[in-house]
């Protein structure tokens, strides 16, 4: 048996238990379920990773609504205990074994609409931090290395005119193509699945200046030989798994970027960590991991590196965002709501002292609508 785990309780006397695995940002998602009925648990364990055990624990012999990520075992262990809903706080839901929600009769919910821009954000900060050396003349700074300027000290690529390579042209990809069209005259190419409308659509309004080039790739192969800067945005499924691999590694530019805001396994870290050995002046910036939270040997010791911890979701309005989306996913659940109509226009749910709407704003799968769900509403949390 599990030992007990340590939680808050808001609104004790709430008809509703529902459960969250971590504490959330913002107050707002909160209020929502205390005024709504809902008896609120919030785990306050130190640890970042719940074991299943302690899920288990939490969930107990009853429970409305829980978030986390999740198998069999614990959706099952929700079931026995009257639960009807589940939310990541994520817009990718990976970690989800979705047919075992299926099969318990679990609705998966997830929060996208709030995180293309923050995460495209960093996808650019990544890939400029790369190929301006950013974190290596910090570190230089901070050691007290720096005795004057010199014509070679961190010489980096200049990103005007240069260009930029797309993989997944979805929402975060086109959002990431846009700011490094816009912002730094970059030409584009950019391989997906599918023909990137909302990205084709987007034409630069330079006053005067040489327009920018784009186009479609007809393989990723093209995209990682012709760009100098390489950004991944494709969900993780099994067509996307070790996507970068050694002899993708080996055709692309040697002073080349690669920024990977995605899923860690699209790449093979272990043979990223050889390429980077092998070719100092490739640079990478990872915002996400193989094994996460732990980095492949040697990556860290990689000076054309540059290494965060997942936290390319991470603006407050966005993390706030998520919150209350994902609480909103299990109320709306409990009370019966229909499904919003567009998991991407969410404003309504946000708006701060306004009532949200009587639905929930994005449940990706459940038993009724999981096969009708076109592909861009799937997505993948890390690990
Ligand atoms: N690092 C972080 O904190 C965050 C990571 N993400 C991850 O970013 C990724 C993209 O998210 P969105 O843009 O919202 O998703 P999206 O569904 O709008 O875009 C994904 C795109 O990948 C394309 N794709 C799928 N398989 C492909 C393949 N084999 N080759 C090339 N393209 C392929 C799809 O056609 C789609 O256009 C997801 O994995 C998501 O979980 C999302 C938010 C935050
Ligand atoms: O939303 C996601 O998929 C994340 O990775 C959270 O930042």
């Amino acid at each position: 048996m599990a030992k007990p785990i340590s939680i808050e309780v808001w609104n004790p006397s709430g008809k509703y238990r529902v459960v969250s695995t971590k504490s959330m940002p913002g107050t707002r998602w909160i209020r929502l379920l205390a005024d709504n009925d809902c008896r609120l648990e919030i785990c306050t364990e130190k640890k970042t990773i719940l074991s299943v055990d302690d899920i288990l624990a939490l969930i107990g012999d009853r429970c409305d609504g829980l978030t986390e990520e999740w198998g069999e075992v614990l959706f099952s262990a929700l079931k026995r205990a009257g639960g009807t809903a589940f939310s990541n706080m994520a817009v990718g839901y990976n970690n989800v074994d979705v047919e075992a929600a299926n099969r318990n009769g679990i609705a998966v919910g997830n929060t996208p609409g709030v995180l293309t821009e923050t995460t495209a954000e960093l996808a650019a900060s990544l890939s400029l931090a790369a190929a301006r050396r950013i974190v290596e003349a910090d570190q230089f700074m901070r050691a007290g290395l720096y005795d004057g300027w010199l014509p070679h000290l961190f010489v980096g690529n200049l990103l005007k005119g240069q260009t930029v390579g797309v993989i997944g042209a979805g929402r975060i990809g086109s959002a990431y193509a846009r700011m490094m069209i816009e912002g730094f005259k970059m030409n584009l190419i950019y391989y997906d699945l599918y023909q990137s409308t909302r990205l084709e659509k987007f034409f630069l309004k330079a006053n005067g200046e040489e327009p920018v080039t784009w186009k479609r790739a007809a393989t990723m192969e093209d995209v990682l030989r012709e760009a100098d800067v390489i950004s991944l945005h494709p969900v993780l499924d099994k067509t996307t798994y070790h996507l970068i691999n050694p002899e993708r590694l080996a055709i692309m530019k040697k002073e080349a970027v690669l920024v990977n805001a995605s899923r860690g396994p699209v790449i093979d870290e272990v043979a990223l960590v050889e390429h980077l050995k092998a070719n100092p002046m490739f640079r990478v910036g990872l915002d996400v991991f193989e094994d996460e939270p732990y980095m492949k040997p040697g990556l860290a010791d990689m000076k054309n590196a540059v290494v965060v911890p997942h936290i390319a979701s991470a603006s407050k309005w966005t993390r706030e965002g998520m919150a209350t989306l994902a609480a909103l996913n299990v109320l709306g659940k409990i009370k019966g709501y229909p499904v919003w109509g567009n998991p991407n226009l969410v404003e309504p749910f946000l708006k701060e002292d306004a009532t949200p709407p009587a639905a929930c704003p994005s449940i990706a799968c459940h038993r009724q609508n999981c096969k009708k769900r076109s592909s861009v509403d799937l997505f993948y949390w890390v690990n």
